[in-house]
């Protein structure tokens, strides 16, 4: 199966990557379209398949087709690439807010998978959502969901708006993490500490704790309880947290994020 990813940013690449190393895909049948010279000449120098500049040159040829272009992008990339396509290809889409319907109104496909990955899909340890249109067919969806595998965990989702709010729990998720990693460690910092010891500090914190969540059964308010003495540290920061409303803070970012996805998705 030819497989042709449209983009070859940070999820592009990543694609390209997790695919080759998992040997479902190999390098004869990988094409990446890229747009930017400079960066079709560093994907060149990977050696993850063929790399074009052309739509011209790859549609043609593919069986499944990645969106991996910012979805400000897609307006433009659907309408030159309307001309080259085959109805009968499948189109997957990456790109937050875009809906099934614009995908296939765009370009006369009926055949259409929408999936929001994250970034930690890098390392295969990413979290993708994915729903399809009615015409992909069984086989067509279990073969593009065996790609998504590559990347880490899948969970297909019968309904649509749920791509979008899984946007903005998975897809946006690894900032929010890292941005409280940050806050942490800049924390440390006035505390003290020298940056790398910040660092050490806050990486392993949330490795443990995240560790821990997964091999057990308890939920984050118990494991919370557990670290929690009366009268006691954490009890002081939970609640400055609650005085901050941090908790409302992080559920309004999420929604934020929400509206925004929406928001693309309607031009
Ligand atoms: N970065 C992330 O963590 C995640 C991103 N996404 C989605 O993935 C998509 C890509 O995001 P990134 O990889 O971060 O963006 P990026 O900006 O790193 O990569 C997009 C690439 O597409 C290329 N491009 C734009 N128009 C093109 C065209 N017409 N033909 C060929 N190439 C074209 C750009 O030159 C760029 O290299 C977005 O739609 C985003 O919503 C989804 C989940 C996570
Ligand atoms: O920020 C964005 O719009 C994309 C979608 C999810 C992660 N990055």
């Amino acid at each position: 199966m030819k497989i042709l990813i449209i983009g070859g940013g940070n999820m592009g690449l990543t694609y390209a990557q997790s695919f080759l190393r998992s040997h479902i895909a190999s390098k004869e049948d990988m094409m990446i379209l890229e747009k930017s010279p400079q960066k079709a000449a560093e994907l060149a120098k990977r050696d993850i398949g063929t790399v074009y500049g052309r739509a011209e040159d790859c549609i043609q040829q593919s069986d499944l087709v990645i969106f991996a272009v910012k979805p400000q992008d897609s307006s433009v990339l659907f309408e030159h690439i309307k001309p080259l396509i085959d109805p009968q290809q499948v189109f997957l889409s990456i790109m937050a807010g875009v809906k099934l319907s614009t995908i296939s109104g765009s370009l006369g496909a009926e055949k259409v998978i929408r999936a929001m990955p994250n970034l930690p899909a890098q390392i295969g340890m990413g979290m993708t959502a994915f729903t399809s249109s009615d015409a992909v067919t069984r086989i067509e969806l279990v073969m593009v969901q065996n790609l998504l595998n590559t990347t880490g965990k899948t969970v297909y989702v019968e309904k649509e708006e749920a791509i979008d709010a899984a946007t903005a729990i998975s897809g946006s998720g690894p900032a929010y993490v890292w941005f409280f990693m940050k806050s942490m460690m800049d924390a440390a910092r006035n505390m003290g500490f020298s940056y790398s010891e910040a660092e050490l500090l806050v990486s392993q914190t949330f490795r443990g704790a995240i560790e821990l969540f997964n091999k057990t059964d308890f939920t984050c308010e118990e494991w919370i309880e557990k670290v929690c003495s009366r009268g006691g540290t954490t009890e002081a920061a939970l609640a400055s947290y609650d005085k901050n409303l941090v908790r409302d803070d992080i559920i309004a970012g999420a929604q934020a994020a929400l509206d925004r996805a929406v928001e693309l998705g309607n031009g």
